[in-house]
């Protein structure tokens, strides 16, 4: 006889192969992210695994081969799954893994699960091929796409009371998680900006774009000829070190595992934002990464409590 997921401290077979399921998914697709989640005592781990596994299927909808009617379809099922899960309608036998475990999690932790219907509407707002005008339109898609990922990783987190933080610091812990995920998100849509011209995407504000004679379309590999994309991109580089240095507020207000988790997520962005900073025609050129070895340096140094914050110390005062 099939049963619902329920919050069982002691995972199910089924729940415990949901699991292993979505950490193969992280493991082989989180090729920045999988280094902060492995930082995780298990059952953050897991459940930080079942959000990116579910994330991950949402966005490959909207960047897949379907055609935008399909991609809607796909996108509304994908929501009617969320509704189930709210109702509490998952079966430890689902023939689906990501929905098993994800159901397990939220039952575990306060994990927000409406911030996954807004992943939606920002991957649907993708799928109509919206530009934005300026740097608040975009805003509104990041924090969909970006903003909802950090209040929903919270969830999971929570946050460690007691360390002398004031009510009013914990309570602004959502609006960190949120800025961080801008923060990102801004630094992933410089990172692939050539991707993005070649499937006819722009994310940067047309107001920008404007402003530093950047407005007629990139094709591929090339700016405009007269265009000041170097003007541009340490433009947006400024604007995405501010949101970094305030997201950044939310570490203190996590336990260590977290904050190592989110120091490594966020730190190896940050320094792919260098990278870009000191070199911005990269992005036209490939996608800029960073080395296998840097990354897990980064990791390490979140694990030994030497956070991102120190980057962005550091940072202080350098050009751009
Ligand atoms: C508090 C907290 C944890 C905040 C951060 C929230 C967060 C992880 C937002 C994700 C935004 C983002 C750039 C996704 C790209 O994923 P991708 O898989 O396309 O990335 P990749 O191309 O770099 O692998």
């Amino acid at each position: 006889m099939s049963r619902t997921v329920k919050g069982s401290p002691h995972a199910s077979a089924p729940v415990l192969a949901a699991y292993r399921y979505c950490e193969a998914v992280t493991g082989h697709q989180a090729r920045n992210f999988a280094y902060g989640i492995r930082l995780l005592p298990t059952e953050k781990r897991h459940a930080m695994s079942a959000l990116y596994a579910f994330s991950r299927r949402v966005d490959d909808i909207g960047d897949g081969p379907l055609d935008p009617e399909a991609k809607r379809t796909r996108l509304a099922e994908t929501r009617a799954l969320l509704d189930r899960m709210r109702g509490g309608g998952i079966e430890e036998d689902d023939t689906d893994p990501v929905a098993v475990a994800l159901a397990h999690a939220a039952h575990r932790f306060p994990i927000p699960l409406d911030a996954l219907d807004e992943l939606i509407d920002g991957v649907l707002m993708d799928v109509a091929g919206q530009t934005y005008e300026t740097w608040d339109d975009l805003k509104v898609y990041c924090r969909c796409v970006a903003g909802a990922i950090g209040r929903l990783s919270l969830g999971v987190f929570g946050t460690a009371p007691g360390a002398g933080h004031s009510e009013d610091e914990l309570e602004r812990a959502p609006t960190y998680a949120d800025t961080l995920g801008l923060a990102l998100q801004l630094t992933n849509i410089l990172r692939d900006v050539r991707e993005d011209a070649a499937t006819g995407r722009t994310y940067l504000p047309a107001d920008d774009l404007a402003k530093f004679g950047c407005a007629a379309a990139f094709r591929g590999s090339t700016a405009p000829p007269d265009a000041d994309f170097t003007g541009l991109v340490h433009f947006e580089v400024r604007r995405a070190r501010a949101l970094f240095a305030e997201g950044f507020r939310l570490l203190p207000l996590l336990d260590r595992r977290s904050g190592a988790c989110v120091s490594a997520m966020a730190g190896i962005y940050r320094r792919l934002l260098d990278r870009i900073a000191r070199d911005p025609g990269a992005v036209l050129r490939g996608r800029v990464s960073l080395p296998g070895h840097e990354k897990a340096y980064v990791a390490v140094r979140g694990l030994a409590g030497l956070d991102a914050r120190a980057v962005e110390r550091r940072g202080a005062g350098r050009p751009v």
